[in-house]
């Protein structure tokens, strides 16, 4: 980062008020008669109701469109275990874009925990006050049992966005990178850089889509995942292949796809230039991916490349999808947000990348033309469309899995076919 962006990046967070995001009341609150109904007496008529009836919460407070974004800062972006409260600005960060882009109020709540166990006694313990519980920012491999322990503990939506909102991403992703250099997804060869949550989590929704865990090569920070290692983790031990494989150069010979969600700089222009002909490169990690695109495309000119960065073409980031699933999940009163779900999303954001952008989407970046290509193949965060057409997949799909508590919102657009 330039010295002059991190200045920026300060000054835009330390304008007063301090942070990105503030609480407001949605009910008038200005007279004798209001009190009286916010407040005693009125108050206690729908405490009264929620007693008897629980389903009333979703009526009378604002339970049903509030999702809690949770971290204990083991993980935070590709900065490492900072710690819970240097985790809270991509906490407020991810509030604003769920309030920006799918109008969902978010409570962003930064956990010092000692263990696994009482960061899931903590949040276990929230649920009456939110609609859903969006995890962030915690390493693998905890990660997984936190998730596991949560969701089948509470009847609210858990999702790991490091992991599934980042699967999906990947997943819409390289569907049309591969169809741009005229690859399959099933041949594909592809190489992971990272075995966390994000990682880990591509790869199985990857395989859901048709990818053969026989042509995937983890890669830890000790190198290649493989099957004489022996200090491998039962969630990276499905990927241990028999190979002479040891190191990530030595992977990436030949490689049809790189996805990178570990750290920043740590894959050269050489590495990119033994890739297989047409090669997808996903430099994912944050702030800084793990090449920089001018160098991976100076290296060779038949590559196409996305990172997780605003600023530049194909932004591959999890930010296409939480805000939107979570639209649809909490719209349907889904119970969880199941694979068939994040299956919805992939494909409308993978087919709305394929449609001709609107002026207005243009014009928040500045461009005069864009159409889907290797510069474009995944639709931009600043798209409309995008509440639109996700919601409504994952909506659907939670409706035909037997999740949702609510019907298909009339509000939404006509139903898509169900989902695959
Ligand atoms: N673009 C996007 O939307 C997203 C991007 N990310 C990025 O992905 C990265 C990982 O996030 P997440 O999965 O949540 O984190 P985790 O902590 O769960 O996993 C990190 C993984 O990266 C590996 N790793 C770390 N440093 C190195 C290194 N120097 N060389 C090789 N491997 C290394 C770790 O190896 P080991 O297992 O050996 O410890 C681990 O497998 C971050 O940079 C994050 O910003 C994450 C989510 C979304
Ligand atoms: C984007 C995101 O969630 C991350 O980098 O951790
Ligand atoms: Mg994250």
């Amino acid at each position: 980062m330039t010295e002059k962006t991190r200045e920026a990046a300060l000054a835009y967070h330390a304008t007063s008020p301090a942070g990105k995001i503030a609480i407001q009341p949605t009910k008038p609150c200005n007279t004798q008669g209001d009190l009286a109904l916010a407040y005693t007496p009125g108050v206690a008529e729908p405490v009264r109701a929620i007693a008897a009836s629980p389903e009333d919460a979703y009526r009378y407070t604002a339970k049903g469109n509030l999702v809690a974004v949770v971290s204990d800062g083991t993980a935070v972006l590709g900065l490492g275990n900072v710690g819970p409260l240097a985790s809270k600005p991509v906490l407020e960060g991810k509030a604003v874009l769920f309030k920006r882009f799918a109008d969902i109020d978010v409570f962003d709540l930064e956990i010092k925990a000692s263990s696994a166990e009482q960061f899931i006694e903590v949040v276990a313990a929230l649920e009456p006050t939110f609609g859903g519980i969006n995890l962030e920012d915690i390493a693998a491999p905890a990660c997984f049992a936190i998730e596991k322990a949560l969701s089948e503990r509470l009847s609210i939506p858990v999702f790991h966005d490091d992991q599934h909102g980042t699967a999906v991403i990947v997943c819409a992703g390289l569907l049309n990178a591969l169809e741009l250099q005229g690859k399959s997804l099933k041949t594909a060869r592809i190489v992971c850089l990272g075995a966390g949550a994000a990682g880990l989590t591509s790869l199985h929704l990857l395989m859901s889509l048709g990818a053969a865990v026989e042509n995937m090569i983890l890669v830890d920070s000790r190198g290649v995942v493989h099957s004489e290692r022996t200090d491998l983790n039962r969630y990276k031990q499905p990927f241990a292949h028999t190979t002479p494989l040891r190191t990530l150069a030595e992977a990436m010979n030949g490689a049809d796809v790189f996805i990178g969600v570990a750290a920043a700089d740590l894959v050269d222009a050489q590495m990119i230039r033994a890739m297989a002909p047409r090669p997808v490169v996903f430099a994912l990690a944050n702030p800084v991916p793990e090449i920089l695109p001018e160098v991976a495309h100076a290296a060779r000119g038949d590559l196409v490349m996305a990172t997780g960065r605003s600023d530049y073409p194909n932004q591959v980031n999890n930010v296409l999808g939480f805000p939107f699933i979570f639209r649809g999940a909490l719209d349907v009163r889904a119970r969880q947000i199941n694979q068939a779900m994040q299956l919805g999303a992939v494909h409308a954001l993978s087919a709305l990348a394929k449609q001709p952008i609107p002026r207005e989407v243009l014009r928040a970046y500045g461009l005069d033309h864009l159409e889907f290509g290797p510069d474009y193949f995944i639709p931009k965060p600043l798209d409309g469309r995008l509440r639109e057409w996700v919601p409504a997949a994952v909506a659907a799909a939670a409706v035909d899995t037997g999740v949702a508590q609510a019907p298909y919102p009339a509000h939404y657009p006509p139903r898509p076919a169900p989902s695959a």
